[in-house]
């Protein structure tokens, strides 16, 4: 019976791999780009062996709905792997926990105390501040007519409300200046993005990541993120901070009452894992978001005149704008939707892991098989989009695709039971930071540079910035 039922299981196409590490040679160092490449070739549910596991990639909205919705409870897990395995001290965080009752009660916890759309009312403030320090250095190297760097510049906008609205504690004064800050960011999104041979070829692989540095690095990774947060939390202990608890100050008394979230008691590594999370998740997401974006008017003048005279327009002789004016800027919403349908920040999702069997188009996908969803492929396909390579927000117009999880031709915040749950605060981050910067500032090309200067090339890592720095100079409003 089991052969005849065997029999009747029908495999998805594979590209030919070679023994032992199977493809784990074709992925390379922007995964989402040469498994797009082998989508064409392969269809839209392709199986690949990378070392001993298989994984299946999904590159269409019609099987990225059927992954994501139909059948999400059977693929909503998560697999082991070597860099979420030690930046989350053993999977206690909410990204990379397997699908448990663990990962339901830390993730319902993390939506009621920092996502909830009220938190985000309540740091509008902090934003604000951040902002309007912002305004005034950019209108410093307007005033001298020097570029601005706007990959550090948007970083350093949602390092500064993330610390503040997360832990209470302004970035400025730890361990860290901003730059070394950046480096560990990146770095640590690096290791969470690789694929390490460990993960995939049994017994030898670690040979071959220790071989190649990969393990030192990951090592060093997690020691310089946990002496960050230590630091932190110590600083937490020490501050007497006035207004509402923030949610440190909720993980350390739930720390102190030796509350059970799951069946684990919590831990200072729980915290860590948690702060993992909001450090990674939610600072890096945003900036690059708001990088792209301007890279893409940069690149396309007609788009940058269109969006600022919208906010202008709407702003006549306001100088501050409110979260209820971001709702009114239609088209800088697109330009948004239309940037993460280019550059999704989080290009290939987040491994799932499947935990009972099922079916794509047809084809058998066996338990514990991994799961990537490319949404950048997604975003390039031309049986869903016109003339996908062409920026163009207008698309948008008359169309009801929103970026919320239910609309499989745009999921830059993944879908289903893993699907971001910072999509409101990364939301009103990029349209806060991106409206200020528009509404404030034109922005010029630097001396001697054409837009056809601006290149889109990407940097490695689970999220995926600008390579190369955006540079532009700032002329005031
Ligand atoms: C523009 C901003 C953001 C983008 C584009 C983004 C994108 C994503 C994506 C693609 C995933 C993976 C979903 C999947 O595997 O299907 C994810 C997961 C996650 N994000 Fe975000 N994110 C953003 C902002 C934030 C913010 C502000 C926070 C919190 C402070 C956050 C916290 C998380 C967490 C905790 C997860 C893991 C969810 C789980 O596995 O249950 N994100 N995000």
């Amino acid at each position: 019976i089991y052969k005849n039922r065997r029999q009747h299981q029908r495999r998805p196409p594979s590209p030919p791999g070679l023994p032992i590490i199977g493809n784990l040679h074709q992925i390379g160092e922007l995964p989402h780009q040469s498994l797009w490449r082998l989508s064409k070739k392969y269809g839209p549910v392709m199986l690949l062996k990378l070392g001993k596991v298989p994984t299946v990639i999904v590159s269409s909205s019609e099987t990225a709905r059927q992954a994501l919705k139909i059948h999400d409870l059977h693929c909503c897990s998560r697999p082991s792997s070597a860099g979420p395995r030690d930046l989350s001290y053993n999977y206690l965080d909410i990204a990379f926990s397997p699908y448990d009752d663990y990962w339901k009660e830390v993730r319902k916890l993390a939506v009621q105390e920092l996502f909830s759309t009220k938190q985000v009312h309540s740091i509008q403030p902090i934003k604000e501040e951040e902002v309007k320090k912002l305004i005034a250095s950019i209108a410093e190297s307007a005033s001298l007519k020097t570029p601005v760097n706007l990959n550090k510049t948007f970083l350093a906008l949602t390092v500064s409300v993330i610390c503040r609205a997360g832990f209470g504690v302004s970035f400025e004064g730890t361990v860290l200046n901003s730059d070394n800050f950046n480096k560990l960011v990146r770095e640590a999104l690096e290791m969470l993005g690789s694929f390490p041979a460990s993960d995939f070829i049994p017994y030898v692989g670690w040979i071959i990541d220790w071989f190649t540095g990969l393990q030192g690095r990951r090592e060093k990774s997690v020691q310089d993120l946990d002496a960050f947060y230590e630091q932190m939390i110590d600083l937490h202990k020490q501050e007497k901070r006035q207004g509402s608890e923030d949610f440190v100050d909720l993980l350390l008394k739930l720390e102190k009452e030796e509350a059970v979230i799951g069946n684990d008691k919590l831990t200072r590594n729980h915290i860590k894992a948690i702060l993992m999370n909001v450090l990674l998740a939610g600072i890096d997401t945003s900036a690059i978001t708001m990088t792209w974006a301007m890279a893409e008017l940069a690149r396309n003048p007609r788009v940058m005149k269109k969006v600022q005279s919208e906010i202008r327009n709407h702003m006549g002789n306001r100088s501050t704008i409110t979260l209820d004016d971001t709702d009114q800027f239609h088209y800088l919403k697109m330009v948004i939707k239309e940037t993460w349908r280019l550059h999704p920040t989080t290009p290939i999702l987040l491994p799932r892991e499947v935990m009972s069997e099922f079916e794509i188009n047809g084809y058998t996908i066996p338990v514990k098989t991994r799961v990537h969803v490319n949404v950048w492929a997604i975003g390039r396909d031309p049986e869903t989009w016109k003339d996908p390579e062409v920026f163009l927000p207008e698309r948008f117009i008359d169309s009801d695709i929103d970026a919320k999880g239910q609309h499989f031709e745009l999921l830059p915040f993944g879908g289903g039971r893993r699907i971001c749950p910072g999509i409101y605060m990364g939301t009103t981050m990029v349209e806060f930071g991106l409206a200020n910067m528009l509404y404030h500032f034109d922005w010029d090309l630097p001396e001697g540079m054409v837009v056809g200067d601006i290149d889109i090339e990407e940097a490695p890592g689970l999220t995926v910035n600008k390579k190369n720095e955006l540079l532009l100079v700032p002329v005031k409003y």
